[in-house]
């Protein structure tokens, strides 16, 4: 029997990396799928993992119903085993629905990828709804890392080295510093360092501050007060 399968991670913890593995293993046996992602950092109706590795893909816009995609192929003779859905945050609670029905009623699998919560930790729709309606949620294996070293768990948004918790909700960005100053960049977590808004450039800063601290007290002209 089909099941929707939900692959969750913060991100760059090698979702993209996966689907694109899932689907290779996939085709390797001689099944047939259909790779469909919604905007890829690297362009429209691109699949891509920042290992190198991309594919092309369906971009999976607002309006895209994904039964009567995947009806029109069947009945023009395709034959259709699994669906690769990554960016799967950003698809629609009734576009989650409507994958869930093609798992149960055409018994097609499903193998859906994306983050589960955004930059102020609150869950993006898609996810939510897969979270909500999967067979099966799993955190990928791979730990991305917090500055820190603890197990990232949350997405910041970062702008000029400094945490935001106020904008709109989908903004395309990568974890890579970025080219134009001000740009939005992103950086992952631990829950401890995302509650404190502490990126690592504002770790760097308050780690050069406290070195300078350590002063001699007894050299101060005027007492310091308690
Ligand atoms: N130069 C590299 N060498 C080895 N692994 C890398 C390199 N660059 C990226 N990666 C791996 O790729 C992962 C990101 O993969 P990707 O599929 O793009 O992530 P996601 O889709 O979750 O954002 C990183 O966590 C890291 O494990
Ligand atoms: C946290 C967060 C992320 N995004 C965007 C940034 C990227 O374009 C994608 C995630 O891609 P990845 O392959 O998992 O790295 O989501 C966003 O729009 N809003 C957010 O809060």
């Amino acid at each position: 029997m089909a099941q929707l399968c939900f692959f969750a991670g913060t991100m760059d913890c090698g979702k993209s990396t996966l689907a694109l593995q899932m689907d290779h293993n996939h085709r390797a046996r001689g099944l047939v799928g259909v790779i469909f992602t919604r905007l890829d950092r690297s362009g429209e109706a691109r699949l891509s993992s920042r290992l190198g590795l991309s594919t092309p893909a369906v971009e999976v816009g607002e309006d895209l119903d994904f039964w009567d995609t995947v009806v029109a192929q069947l009945s023009a003779g395709a034959r259709v085993d699994y669906l690769i859905c990554d960016e799967a945050q950003f698809y629609t609670p009734e576009q989650v629905e409507q994958l869930a029905r093609i798992v149960d009623e055409l018994d097609i699998e499903v193998f859906a990828f994306g983050i589960t919560s955004d930059f102020r930790t609150e869950l993006f729709p898609g996810s939510r709804r897969l979270i909500e309606l999967a067979d099966s949620t799993q955190v990928l294996q791979v730990a991305a890392l917090c500055w820190c070293g603890r197990r990232a768990t949350h997405n910041a948004r970062v702008v000029g080295g400094a945490m935001v918790v106020e904008g709109e909700q989908v903004v395309i960005g990568d974890t890579a510093e970025p080219v134009e100053q001000g740009e939005v960049e992103y950086e992952v977590l631990c829950r401890r360092h995302h509650m404190r808004r502490m990126s690592s450039t504002a770790a760097h800063a308050a780690a050069l501050s406290a070195d300078v601290l350590p002063f001699d007290l007894n050299a101060c002209p005027v007492p310091p007060s308690t």
